[in-house]
């Protein structure tokens, strides 16, 4: 029986997905058979009619079934929904993820946007975001950017964490220039307001389609990297 977790960033447009990918590649490097399930997409890519984040994850990755739930208009999950008028039934994609842990030893769940994210209005209230990590038991991992902002982003993103009791692992920074004194700042800085320990730093890549393999070859030449990927999901 594997496990599932849960990445979130600290907004939309973070680099979930390619931090995402990175994990799935450094993982599958180890030996681990993982999956990555996107249930709740939405924005469809008006010029080849193509959902992005699924369509990278089967294309690139080769990842089979990944998304579940595809919503066209460029919204926030639940609005999405209403002006679709979509019936969603969020126990089937939970019970989908209980069957990817039985499939595979650990299954990356990437959410739409943030964490404070509403996935499904309706008249007794929002099914949110936290309310998914909670029905499926799932550990969550952070996206964060680098540089200016990143500092307030995280620590909110952390205490709406705790306050709704998610256990979060880790952090992984996105768009990461080791030179720059603000991205080193923010890092140490981060640590101690959270206790977050950063797991990885990934720079902006020219090529993200050619670059990304050999950003994960050097993070897999890092010791403290495999080490701290080992811990974190306890492979
Ligand atoms: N490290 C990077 N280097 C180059 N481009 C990047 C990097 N990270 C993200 N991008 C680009 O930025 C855009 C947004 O990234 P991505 O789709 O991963 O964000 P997201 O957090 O998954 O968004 P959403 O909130 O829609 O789920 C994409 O075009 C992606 O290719
Ligand atoms: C459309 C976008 N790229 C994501 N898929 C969904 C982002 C939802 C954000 C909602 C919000 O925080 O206001």
């Amino acid at each position: 029986m594997g496990q599932a977790y849960f990445i979130t960033g600290t907004g939309t447009d973070i680099g979930k997905t390619i931090v995402t990918s990175a994990l799935y590649l450094s993982l599958q490097a180890l030996g681990k058979s993982v999956t990555i399930f996107k249930p709740f997409q939405t924005g469809i890519n008006e010029e080849n009619h193509t959902y992005p984040d699924i369509s990278w994850f089967e294309q690139e990755l080769g990842v089979k079934e990944s998304g579940f739930y595809t919503l066209e208009p460029e919204t926030s999950p639940h609005l999405a929904i209403k002006l679709t008028g979509s019936l969603i039934d969020e126990k089937k994609v939970v019970e989908r993820v209980h069957e990817l842990e039985e499939m595979y030893d650990i299954v990356l769940v990437e959410g739409a946007g943030g964490l404070a994210v509403p996935l499904i209005e309706r008249t007794e209230g929002f099914y949110m975001t936290a309310d998914f990590i909670r029905d499926c038991g799932m550990p969550v991992l952070f996206v964060s950017t680098s540089g200016l902002g990143a500092i307030h982003d995280v620590v909110t993103t952390h205490s709406y964490a705790q306050v709704h009791d998610i256990n979060v692992k880790t952090i992984l920074y996105n768009h990461y220039r080791a030179e720059n004194r603000i991205h080193q700042d923010n890092i140490e800085t981060i640590e101690k307001l959270t206790g977050l320990n950063g797991l990885a730093c990934i720079p902006t890549l020219a090529d993200v389609r050619k670059d990304l393999r050999i950003c994960i070859l050097d993070l897999l030449g890092d010791q403290e990297y495999t080490q701290q990927l080992k811990e974190v999901f306890e492979a």
